[in-house]
């Protein structure tokens, strides 16, 4: 069984409840209320600047430059999501200003910020690959039970694509080709480091779908 197989199976009761969740649920059936999904449009688009900017700092510790390439390419490419969210679902939504961090963006976007910067390239790559792997499979599966006259229908379009799922197969790969090298020690943080993150996912959904802000 190949790593990142065994990571998908530890990690399988978090993503249950991820796909199981009413903001998704609701994302689904185009049923979701506007205030959520603009709250966690603004929110997202918080989310993917500090991405980007963890792609970048794991890329440039990567130990070649293809894998290097690979994480820039991303980091690029998670700036232009953002600034087509900004563009359109902002406009479109009337969304005027992004705001600050609420509890769950601001928890994830520092958690993997700092394990880019502080951890080895293993551990952030695993740490960043929820992000990737959770929004295939839950636009994979929205994509497949598509209902029609859905408002939310671009961006159930934009993780169900194949050009995305071409970035979820190379950073798969690379966290497989990782794992294979590390030390057993290395691979246990890598697995830690996968399942923060897939809750940090979660938080961030049910964030949006409370409305959740600071409690003071
Ligand atoms: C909270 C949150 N988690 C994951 C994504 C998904 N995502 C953002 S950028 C990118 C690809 C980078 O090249 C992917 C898969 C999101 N939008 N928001």
């Amino acid at each position: 069984m190949s790593f990142t197989t065994y990571l998908w199976e530890e990690a399988l009761p978090i993503y249950r409840q991820i796909s199981q969740h009413p903001f998704n649920q609701e994302l689904k059936t185009g049923t979701l209320p506007v205030e959520k999904f603009k709250f966690y449009i603004a929110q997202d688009s918080l989310y993917l600047a500090d991405f980007a900017r963890a792609l970048a700092a794991a890329g440039s510790r990567a130990g070649n430059s293809h894998d290097a390439l690979d994480f820039f390419q991303f980091a690029q490419n998670a700036i232009l999501v953002e600034r087509a969210l900004h563009l359109s679902y902002f406009k479109n939504y009337e969304i005027d200003n992004a705001g600050t961090k609420g509890p769950g963006c601001f928890a994830y976007t520092s958690y993997l910020l700092s394990v880019s910067a502080f951890e080895s390239f293993e551990v952030a790559v695993a740490a960043l690959l929820p992000c990737f792997w959770i929004y295939k499979k839950v636009g994979d599966d929205m994509y497949a039970s598509q209902s029609s006259g859905n408002p939310y229908q671009s961006w159930i379009d934009a993780y169900g694509g194949e050009e995305f799922g071409h970035s979820v197969r190379k950073a798969l790969d690379i966290c497989d080709r990782l794992a294979e090298q590390a030390s057993a020690g290395t691979c246990t943080k890598m697995r830690e480091a996968y399942l923060t993150a897939s809750r940090l996912e979660y938080i961030f959904w049910d964030d949006a779908y409370h409305l959740r802000t600071w409690p003071c």
